[in-house]
């Protein structure tokens, strides 16, 4: 039997994310560390993580750099995941989670990366064309490094198309906004980033419904919408449902929004109906936000609680 295609995650700006708790942060105080820990991170990486954990195969696409690129390397390489990853010159970020046990709050400091010139975007157009062609689906997630011009989502999501692949972007800012004119599979912004893309606030689900059909209407198949402890909301041509989660101790909710992602491309590798595709990304992103680090759900776990996502149709 011909195996089934891979997923192709691509994530050009990887991290390492160093996550520190601190029993309650004093800003411009001094702070002492009570636990730390790092993972390698990165919008694509994590929702490879995840996928590997649900038993799907998936390569980690991307650049890296330096020392921090190489412990990314093996800590995929130790997770079992396959990953290509083109070297770039400079060093590969860290990016510092702080977690306030006090107000179970997270606070991120994302560093910029590394430098990426011409000819580095190229070669890697290239070698993702070769491997867009054998994928399932592909997930493009993450900030763009300093050098990457903000339409190149845009460019990739075109190469993926013309094969007939499916693209799944996370991403903010102008990345998103560019992103989103070549009118990729599916989206999932969180409600800042998607109130951003629209220039609107929301008052009401109806409100966001509305704004989120608008990008329906431009050719983009479904969006999903999350929003932290809230929980997140499914928009399709036809159908609307909002996920409540159900009750955790936040831990932290780095990676949370990459596991809804990964879930996603699971329910759509399975053939999901839109109802159960909102149970499977909010019980991701609700089990990830309850544990240490970037450490994420696994597929056990996510089976056992989807009965416990509340769901609302609009
Ligand atoms: N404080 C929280 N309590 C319960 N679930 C949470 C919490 N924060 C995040 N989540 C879960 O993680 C998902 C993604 O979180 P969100 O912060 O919106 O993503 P992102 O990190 O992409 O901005 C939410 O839809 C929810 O299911
Ligand atoms: O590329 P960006 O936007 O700086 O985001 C990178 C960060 O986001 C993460 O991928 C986590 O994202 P989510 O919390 O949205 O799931 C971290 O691992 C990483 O440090």
């Amino acid at each position: 039997m011909k195996p089934a295609a891979p997923v192709i995650t691509v994530t050009l700006n990887p991290a390492l994310d160093k996550t520190v708790t601190i029993e309650q942060f004093e800003y411009g105080g001094l702070n002492r560390i009570k636990e730390m820990r790092t993972d390698a991170g990165g919008k694509g990486i994590n929702v490879a993580k995840v996928l590997k954990l649900f038993e799907v195969d998936v390569n980690a696409l991307g650049l890296k750099a330096g020392y921090q690129g190489q412990v990314i390397r093996d800590q995929l390489e130790k997770l079992g995941i396959d990953s290509t990853m083109i070297e770039a010159p400079g060093e590969t970020r860290v990016n510092l989670k702080i977690v306030d046990e006090s107000t179970k709050q997270t606070t991120e400091l994302n560093e910029p990366g590394f430098m990426v010139d011409t000819d580095l975007l190229e070669q890697f157009q290239a070698v993702f064309k070769s491997k867009a062609a054998e994928a399932s689906i592909i997930v493009l997630g993450g900030s763009l490094s300093p050098g990457i011009p903000p339409n190149y989502y845009r460019s990739l999501i075109e190469i993926a198309r013309a094969q007939g692949i499916r693209t799944i972007l996370d991403a903010d800012g102008e990345a998103l906004a560019l992103g989103i004119e070549a009118a990729p599979f599916a989206i999932k912004p969180n409600v800042h980033e998607l109130e951003a893309l629209l220039g609107e606030t929301f008052d009401s689900m109806e409100q966001m419904i509305a704004a989120v059909r608008k990008l329906i209407d431009r050719g983009i198949e479904y969006v999903l919408v999350s929003m932290g402890a809230e929980g997140s909301l499914l928009v399709s041509k036809t159908e609307a449902v909002k996920a409540s989660p159900f009750p955790i101790m936040p831990v932290s909710t780095v990676g949370a929004g990459d596991s809804m992602v990964a879930a996603l491309v699971y329910s759509f590798l399975n053939g999901k109906s839109v109802e159960e595709t909102a149970r499977w990304t909010s019980a991701a992103g609700t089990i990830t936000a309850s544990k240490p680090g970037t450490q994420v759900c696994t597929l056990h776990e996510v089976m056992h609680s989807l009965q416990l996502v509340t769901l609302t149709h609009y």
